[in-house]
C-alpha cells in the first residue's frame, strides 16, 4: 500500500472527483459517511453521552459538519462549535446549510472557549491535510484548551495542528487523539514515534478513491499489509530437496551470549531454511548440538567468541552479529566475510547473501571504512542506537528517515530499522514501514529471532532479496501478534516468537 504526501492526497481526490463523476460534495459524504460508521462500532449511543464536534473553515471542518449530521440523525447527543474564519470551502458550506435546525451551534472566540468537562467525547475536525503552517492565535488556543481538558479525543483525518508529512517544531499546538480515523491510506505521521501522543490509535476507512491515481503516482514511502502479502511465500513443491532450500550459515554467540545464537539458529529452522550449519565458540557446543539437533555445527578454536571464518563455500546466505560481542578477532572475522562475499567467481556469479545484526552493526560502526566492502543487497537489521552508530544522531524521526533512505542508497544495501512500524530501505531509496508486531516484542532477544528468520529466507533463491526482507519482517510481527494472543504482552519472550513463525508463515 503506498503512503502519500499531503500534496499527493489533494490531487488524489480530485482525480477520483473527475474519475468517478462525482461532486466533492459527495466524496465529503463518502468520507463523513465511513467516520460515522467507525463511531457507531466504537461508542454506542450511551457510551458517547454528550459529543462536542469542533469544525474549522476548511473542508475536514466540512467532514465534521456533516458528521454531526449523520450523529444527529442516529439519535446522539451533539453539538458544534465552530472556529470563526472569513473563508469557507463551499463544501463546508453546504453542510452548514444541512444541519437540522435543532442540532445546537455555537462559535468559538477567544473569551469563549467550548466548555470540555473530563470525560467529554470530543470529535476533532478543526484542520486537516491542507494546514499549511503551525497553528498560532485562536485555533492555537483551541487546541491547547482541549488538550488540557480531560476529554475522549477522536480526530477526523489527522490531529489538527499535525503535519501530514514533515517534522515541525516541539512547542506545536497539536490536537492529542485518542483515536485518529483517516481515509483510504495511512499517513506517513502515523507511523513515527515521535507523533504517537498525537496520533493515538489510528484506523483507516475506505472510501474508494481512484485506485488508478494511486498506482500511477510515485512515492517512496510504502506499507506493508496483509493485502501486500498474499501469496508471498512459495510453495514447496512436491519433489523439492533440502538442497532446494539454501545452506545457510549463522556465525553468533559469545560467553554468556550463546541464547543469542539459539534464539537465530531456531528461528532460521523454523523459516523454512534447507541446512543451516551454525559456528560459535567452544563454549556453545554442547548447548547448540542439545538444544538445536536440527542444525549442524562448527565449534570456533576460542572457546569465549568467533575467531575463525570456516570455509564459505558450500552457503547460499551468512548471517553475523547475535551474541557475537566485539572482540578484535570477531571484528577480523567480519572483515574477511565481507571480502569473500562481494567476490564473485564463475562457480558463484553473484555475491554472498548477508545478514549483519548487533554487535555486527556496532563492529560496522566503529570501523565503517567496511562499509564500503558489503556488497550489493546486504541486510543490516540496526534498532535505532544501531543506526545512530553507523551514522549519526538524528535530530527526529523525519531526519533518520532522510538518514536512512541516503545510507541504504549510498551503500546499495537494504537496511531493516526496526521499531514498531519497522521500516526497510532499500537500494533504489524506497522506504517500507511494516504492519505486524506489538509491544510486547519489545523483550531481549526479538531482534535475534528476526535475523534467523530473515537468513532462512535469503538462503532460498527463489526470493528477491528485497522480498525476502519483506517477508521475513512481516512474518517476525505475525508470529510476535500469534504469541501475543497467547501470552499477553507482558508475558511475551522470544522464543514464542519462534514457536510462531511456522502459523505466521501459513498465512502468507
Ligand atoms: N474532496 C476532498 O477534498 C475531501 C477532503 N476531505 C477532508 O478535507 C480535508 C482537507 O481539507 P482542506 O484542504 O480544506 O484543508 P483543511 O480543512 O485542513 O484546512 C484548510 C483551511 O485552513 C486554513 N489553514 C491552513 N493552515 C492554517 C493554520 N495554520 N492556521 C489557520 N488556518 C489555516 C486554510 O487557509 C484553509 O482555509 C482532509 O483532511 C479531509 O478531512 C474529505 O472530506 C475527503 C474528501
Ligand atoms: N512496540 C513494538 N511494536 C512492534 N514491534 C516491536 C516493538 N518493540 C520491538 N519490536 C520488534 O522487536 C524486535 C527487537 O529487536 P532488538 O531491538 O534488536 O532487540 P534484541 O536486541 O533484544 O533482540 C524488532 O524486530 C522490533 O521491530
Ligand atoms: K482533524
Amino acid at each position: 500500500m503506498k503512503i502519500l504526501s499531503a500534496a499527493q492526497t489533494r490531487l488524489l481526490d480530485q482525480a477520483t472527483i473527475a474519475e468517478q463523476h462525482l461532486t466533492s460534495t459527495a466524496l465529503m459524504e463518502r468520507a463523513a459517511s465511513a467516520f460515522a460508521e467507525w463511531f457507531f462500532g466504537r461508542f454506542d449511543v450511551d457510551d458517547a453521552g454528550e459529543i462536542l464536534i469542533l469544525c474549522g473553515p476548511g473542508n475536514n471542518g466540512g467532514d465534521g459538519l456533516a458528521v454531526a449530521r449523520l450523529l444527529y440523525q442516529a439519535s446522539y447527543a451533539v453539538r458544534v462549535a465552530l472556529l470563526p474564519a472569513a473563508q469557507h470551502s463551499p463544501d463546508w458550506q453546504h453542510n452548514r446549510q444541512h444541519l437540522p435546525a435543532a442540532l445546537p451551534v455555537a462559535e468559538i472566540s477567544a473569551d469563549q472557549l467550548p466548555d470540555i468537562p473530563a470525560g467529554l467525547l470530543v470529535i476533532d475536525a478543526l484542520f486537516g491535510t491542507g494546514l499549511s503552517r503551525p497553528l498560532e492565535g485562536l485555533p492555537a488556543a483551541v487546541v491547547a484548551h482541549l488538550n488540557q481538558a480531560k476529554a475522549r479525543v477522536v480526530a477526523i483525518d489527522i490531529p489538527s495542528g499535525l503535519f501530514t508529512d514533515a517534522p515541525q517544531a516541539a512547542d506545536t499546538a497539536i490536537v492529542k487523539a485518542d483515536h485518529t480515523v483517516s481515509f483510504s491510506l495511512p499517513k506517513l505521521a502515523f507511523l513515527l514515534p515521535q507523533n504517537a501522543e498525537y496520533v493515538g490509535q489510528w484506523h483507516v476507512r475506505d472510501i474508494q478513491l481512484s485506485g488508478q491515481f494511486i498506482a500511477d503516482t510515485a512515492t517512496p514511502w510504502h506499507y506493508t499489509d496483509e493485502a501486500t502479502m498474499r501469496g508471498a511465500l512459495p510453495a514447496r513443491p512436491k519433489f523439492s530437496h533440502k538442497g532446494t532450500f539454501g545452506h545457510a550459515l549463522l556465525l553468533a554467540g559469545s560467553r554468556g551470549k550463546i541464547g543469542a545464537a539459539m534464539l537465530a539458529t531456531n528461528a532460521c529452522l523454523r523459516s523454512g531454511v534447507g541446512l543451516l550449519t551454525v559456528q560459535v565458540p567452544g563454549c556453545g557446543y554442547d548447548i547448540l548440538q542439545i538444544s538445536a539437533p536440527e542444525a549442524m555445527c562448527l565449534t570456533d578454536p576460542h572457546l569465549d567468541f568467533i575467531s575463525a571464518l570456516p570455509d564459505l563455500k558450500p552457503y547460499q546466505a551468512v548471517g553475523i552479529g547475535p551474541g557475537l560481542g566485539q572482540d578484535a578477532a570477531s571484528l577480523a572475522v567480519l572483515r574477511q566475510l565481507l571480502e569473500f562475499a562481494s567476490t564473485t567467481s564463475e562457480n558463484r556469479p553473484r555475491p554472498l547473501p548477508l545478514i549483519i545484526d548487533a554487535d555486527a552493526l556496532n563492529l560496522l560502526g566503529q570501523h565503517r571504512e567496511l562499509l564500503a566492502l558489503m556488497p550489493e543487497n546486504t541486510v543490516l537489521t540496526p534498532h535505532p542506537k544501531e543506526f545512530e552508530r553507523l551514522t549519526e544522531k538524528a535530530r527526529d524521526d523525519y531526519h533518520r528517515l532522510e538518514l536512512l533512505r541516503n545510507f541504504a542508497q549510498q551503500y546499495r544495501c537494504l537496511v531493516v530499522l526496526k521499531g514498531a512500524y519497522t521500516c526497510i530501505a532499500t537500494p533504489d531509496g524506497e522506504l517500507h514501514f511494516n504492519s505486524t508486531g506489538n509491544p510486547g516484542m519489545a523483550t531481549g532477544g526479538s531482534g535475534d529471532v528476526l535475523t534467523g528468520l530473515l537468513l532462512a529466507l535469503r538462503a532460498d533463491a527463489r526470493l528477491l532479496p528485497f522480498q525476502a526482507v519483506r517477508l521475513g519482517v512481516y512474518a517476525h510481527g505475525l508470529a510476535g501478534d500469534l504469541a501475543a494472543a497467547h501470552t499477553g504482552h507482558a508475558g511475551l519472550v522470544a522464543g514464542d516468537i519462534v514457536r510462531h513463525i511456522g502459523p505466521a508463515l501459513m498465512r502468507v
